[in-house]
Order: structure tokens, then sequence, then C-alpha cells
């Protein structure tokens, strides 16, 4: 099951490069946020900003897909302390997992207690339209299946205990919150919830894949966020997931509709601000 790619990280490795951007940034957040693919707007709402580019941070990787700038974006937000990752790692990109998941120990040893991972995802859920945004509340981890987890190898126990609970991975109280601000926003109306399932990538899905998807009783498939979670669970950060259905599966074989990341990256240029204004809102109240 080990890659080529595959490479493990000490304490003191994710230590450092805390330490290292607390000296850098002079903030202590408290909350932090991963942009989707063409979500990075999100780190634009942030005040007092300091902009750190991956490729200064020691042993943090590049992101390599448009739509993701790559860069570390530490301000204010409602008030709030918070680091805004502008860029991603995916498994696709040819990192191991422990190095896509690197971002999310640096932040709980700066001090983080909340994660918002947000996500452009392929709505399955036949209810759901393009431009709906779905709290997460639960996800299928595929790859784990086979035995892909950010947590196979050595239990480092200053993080947490070997074998961490998943079935309360996505804060209830904060899809309350989330629900409550989304009437106040009026985009209640483009407001769902559901399970999101990682897929490997790059590949979108076959028609097969997505039917055998559904049959789950998955909701929205994309290829990212469960890694981050699971790290951010075994950490005890508490984990609030947003995913914007940019684009519907295709699960008929008569559909003339192909998938692919421009579509992506339109529906998310069109459902940014409201997505922002979410996060922001549910922000200020927790
Ligand atoms: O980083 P996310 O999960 O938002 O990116 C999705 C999955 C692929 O990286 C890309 C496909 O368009 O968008
Ligand atoms: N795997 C996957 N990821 C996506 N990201 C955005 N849309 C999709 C999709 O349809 N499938």
């Amino acid at each position: 099951m080990s890659s080529a790619n595959e490479r493990s990280y000490t304490y003191e490795d994710y230590k450092e490069t805390a330490d290292w951007l607390l000296n850098r940034s002079g903030q202590k957040p408290k909350v932090a946020i991963i942009c989707g693919s063409g979500l990075g707007g999100l780190a634009d709402l942030l005040e007092n900003k300091t902009v750190i580019p991956y490729k200064d941070i020691p042993r943090f990787p590049q992101s390599t897909v448009h739509g993701h700038a790559g860069q570390l974006v530490f301000g204010q937000l409602k008030g709030k302390p918070c680091v805004c990752m502008q860029g991603r790692f995916h498994y696709y990109e040819g990192y191991g997992i422990a190095t896509v998941t690197y971002p999310v120990r640096v932040f709980h040893l700066l001090g983080v207690e909340t994660l918002i991972v947000t996500n452009a995802a392929g709505g399955l859920n036949p209810d759901f339209n393009v431009g709906d945004i779905m709290l997460i509340k639960d996800h299928v981890n595929m790859p784990g299946f086979s035995g892909v987890n950010p947590l196979r190898g050595h239990n480092e126990e200053r993080f947490g205990t070997r074998f961490p609970c998943m079935s309360d991975a996505y804060d209830r109280e904060m899809i309350r919150l989330a629900t409550e601000t989304a009437v106040e926003q009026g985009c209640s109306s483009f407001l769902q919830q559901g399970v999101y399932c990682n897929l490997g990538g790059p590949c979108f899905e076959t028609i097969a894949e997505c039917k055998m998807l559904q049959s789950l009783g998955v909701d929205a498939v994309g290829m990212s966020t469960v890694p981050e979670v699971i790290v951010a669970r075994h950490c005890g950060l508490r984990v609030f997931g947003l995913s914007l259905i940019t684009n519907k599966a295709v699960v008929d074989y008569s559909s003339e509709q192909r998938a692919n990341h421009e579509e992506v990256l339109e529906t998310t240029r069109k459902r940014a601000l409201a997505l922002q204004g979410l996060v922001s809102s549910l922000l200020a109240k927790i």
C-alpha cells in the first residue's frame, strides 16, 4: 500500500513548521479554513492579512492545481483570528497521504480549535442542483476501504488516540448554526445536507461508479477533504464542512454532459459570494 512518494513526519517536524509560522505571522489563529477549488476568495475577507506563500514554509508541499493559489493567509474574520489555506493538497497530485494532511497538524500546534473545510463536488443526490451548498453531515472514506488512511503507521499519542471515533466527525451544533445562518442570509433555498465521498481522482467518475455511489447513500463526490477531517478529528479539532455542488454527476448513458474542471471553476465563481457570506456569518456565531 505504500508508494514511493509516501513519507512520514515526526512530531518535531510539525512543531518546527508551526513555530516558524508563529514567528513569521505573529498570529495564533483559532480557526483554520481550507479553501476548495475556486473557493480561495474566502481568504480575501480577512482583515490585517499576513500572506505567506507555501514555497517559503518549511516542509510545506506546493499547490499544483488551477484554482488553488498556494498560500497561507493569516488575519481576522468577524474578529476571530483565522488562517486560510488558499490551495489544498490532493492525493492525485502525487503527494503521500501524510503530506496531503500535513497542514492540519501544524494548525493544531498553532492553537487552532476549529477546522472549516470547503470543496467543490459533483452532486449525486438527484434532488441537488448545480450551485447548491451542501453541509457535510458525514463521509465515506473510499480510499480507506483499501487501507489508504492518513493515520496509517506509527500513532503519535501527542496528537491523538490509535483508534479515533468518526461517527461524530462533523460538529452537529455548527451544522445547526449554519442552517440558521443560511435562513438569515437568504440562501436556504439552495442549502442541502448530505454525505460526501472522496475518491482518489484525478479522473471524474464513470457512470457505473456514480450509480454505485448513489446506491451507497452518497450525496456528493469529490477528491479531497476526508483525509484532512480524519487528521483533524484525531487531534481533537471541531470540524465543519461545506461542499459546493459544482456539477451534477452523470448517471445516464444517453447524457451529453461531461464533467470538467472548467465547469467546476465556473460554478464556484457564481456561488463564491454566497458561500463566503455563509462562512463569515457563521464565524461570528462561534
Ligand atoms: O479541492 P477540491 O476538492 O475543492 O477540488 C475538486 C476536486 C478536484 O481537485 C477538482 C476537480 O474539478 O475540484
Ligand atoms: N470526484 C469528483 N470531484 C469533483 N469535484 C467537482 N466535481 C466533481 C465530480 O463530479 N467528481
